[in-house]
């Protein structure tokens, strides 16, 4: 197959695609039910205790029972990942790229079955499924390369000017030690991945903790390293909850480095928890989104109307890329309103193994709750809710976490302007003044990504004033959704990601390395 998935391309995907998936579907489904423990020291560890997961799709559906890592468990995985540190970061660099080359190959091989399990996990399509998997082995090759084309940082450095003295200079940068990874439920396998393979590949060693929600994902990570052959005690696997597993992890004393993705409380919880003991540890946070979308009366409408419904609704919202806010143009709301009602009527709603259904599930009770209340909140606080608002309950649905997309206006003091919801619902204000919208984008906390429609010549303005890491201009492919690992570095400003600096960017690696300068006199 010549055809390369990327969140860009997925929406035209070649047949060969879905049979493949379809038959990795009915394999992953025929073996559902097993019980999966942690991943310590290079074998299984069985948990004391263990929980059983159904799938949001379905509560009839149970994905297996997994491991509930206790405080016992999180204690040898950190001494684990410790004793294997120095051997470790002492192989050559292009060992460890090569090893991380080595699952990434592995993870290919296996892409479809595990796009079958993160649908069943996480409730999202086959394409954004494929597409989370298939990102997943990019990082892997990608920062193997990136870190072998930048030979590991080791940078010689001119002598010192001395007469009669030769005084050698040299700038390495070394690993810390001991990285935790702690993932989110909406992207298990590539925002674990991702940073697994960074830390790894720079010579740290790796414990990584799932989410609740999603321990499958994690594990499923944790075989691929395991069957790539790693030295024992170098990658590390746990589940359990934030407050029990994810706090003990954080509080260990061999915990040299964190990187978290998840909620902003959370992850400004754990900066200032690294910067608190006896000296500061690393924390790369990524963060939460409210993303914005300026539609100026110049755009190409049908084009912004198709971004607008994929980001603002692909996955239920449930992308910290989501769009969230949508500023229109005064002349042109009734018209793109119009063209986004139509959008939102066509999408499929249900069982996301099904290929007809564009959007699945939102990932469990809680999630499906919300949206009631923050329906509730919309409709008693005046606002206009132009399409959507009911969670599903007919026939198979109600066994489900099913919601209606929402296109809402409503009044720019309503409170939920300023709130990362996590679900599909996007809020629309009409604007007559170019820069009032942009003052109006930038009035948020967060600064992830942010998405443009209008005339060419009114992009660099965009540009030039988002508060964003991502911007996205003119994109029908997703207004503020879909960056790829080498095409779009993924990174967010302000309340949105603690370090400036993007996931698979020229500055990433580095992060997870200190300089030590060398210098020696003969
Ligand atoms: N910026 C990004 O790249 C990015 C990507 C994906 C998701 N997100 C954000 O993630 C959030 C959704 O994911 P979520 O609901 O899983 O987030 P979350 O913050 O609830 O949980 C994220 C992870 O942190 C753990 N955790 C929770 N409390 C903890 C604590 N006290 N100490 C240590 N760990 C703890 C959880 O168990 C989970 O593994 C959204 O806010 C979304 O915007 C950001
Ligand atoms: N990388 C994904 C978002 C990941 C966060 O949830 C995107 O660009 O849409």
């Amino acid at each position: 197959m010549s055809f390369r998935l990327t969140y860009a391309t997925m929406f035209n995907p070649p047949e060969a695609m879905h049979e493949r998936f379809e038959a990795a579907m009915a394999r992953v489904s025929a073996d559902l039910g097993r019980r999966h423990e942690l991943f310590i020291n290079g074998e299984d560890r069985p948990a004391a205790n263990h929980a059983q997961r159904r799938s949001p799709i379905d509560s009839a559906l149970s994905l297996g029972e997994f491991a509930l890592a206790n405080a016992g468990d999180v204690d040898s995985a950190m001494r684990a990942a410790h004793a294997a540190f120095p051997a470790w970061r002492a192989l050559p660099v292009a060992e460890r790229a090569r090893l991380m080359r080595k699952v990434g190959d592995l993870m290919e091989e296996r892409v479809y079955d595990i796009a079958a399990a993160l649908t069943l996990e996480v409730g999202k399509n086959r394409m954004e499924a494929l597409g989370e998997a298939q990102e997943t082995v990019d990082f892997f090759h990608y920062y193997a390369d990136d870190y072998e084309q930048n030979a590991g940082y080791d940078r010689p450095l001119p002598n010192d000017p001395l007469e009669g003295t030769v005084s050698r200079n040299r700038s390495v940068m070394r690993p810390h030690g001991v990285w935790v990874v702690i993932a989110p439920f909406n992207f298990p396998f590539a925002l674990a991945g991702g940073p697994v393979a960074a830390a790894l590949v720079t010579g740290n060693t790796v414990v990584v903790k799932a989410a609740s929600d999603t321990p499958w994902s994690g594990r499923l990570l944790a075989d691929c390293i395991r069957d790539a052959g790693l030295p024992p005690g170098v990658f590390n696997y746990v589940s359990g909850s934030g407050r029990e597993v994810g706090e003990a992890l954080a509080q260990h004393p061999l915990t040299a480095g964190i990187t978290f993705t998840g909620s902003v409380g959370v992850g400004m919880q754990l900066l200032r928890q690294m910067a608190g003991g006896a000296y500061p540890r690393p924390c790369i946070a990524e963060m939460g989104g409210k993303n914005p979308c300026i539609v100026t009366e110049n755009a190409d409408l049908e084009r912004a109307a198709t971004g607008i419904v994929r980001s603002a609704f692909g996955m239920g919202g449930q992308k910290c890329s989501a769009l969230s806010r949508l500023y229109v143009h005064d002349s042109v709301a009734d018209q793109l309103i119009g063209l986004l009602r139509g959008k939102i009527e066509a999408i499929r709603i249900g069982d996301a193994r099904s290929r007809e259904n564009w959007l699945g599930p939102v990932i469990n009770d809680s999630a499906y709750g919300n949206y009631a209340h923050y329906m509730q909140q919309l409709q008693s606080d005046g606002a206009t809710v132009v399409a959507g608002g009911r969670q599903l309950r007919d026939g198979d649905l109600a066994r489900g976490y099913y919601v209606e997309p929402v296109l809402a206006e409503a009044d720019l003091a309503h409170p939920l302007w300023k709130q990362e919801m996590f679900l599909p619902i996007v809020m629309l204000h009409r604007y007559r003044d170019r820069e009032h919208a942009m003052r109006l984008a930038n009035d948020t906390d967060m600064g992830l990504t942010a998405g443009f429609y209008g005339g060419s010549d009114e992009v660099p303005w965009f540009q030039d004033r988002i508060e964003a890491g991502v911007t996205y201009a003119n994109r029908p492919q997703g207004a503020t959704t879909g960056a790829w690992p080498g095409y779009q570095p993924f990174g967010g400003w302000k309340g949105s990601g603690s370090t400036g600096k993007a996931i698979a960017s020229f500055y990433y690696l580095q992060q997870y390395l200190r300089e030590q300068s060398r210098t020696v006199v003969e």
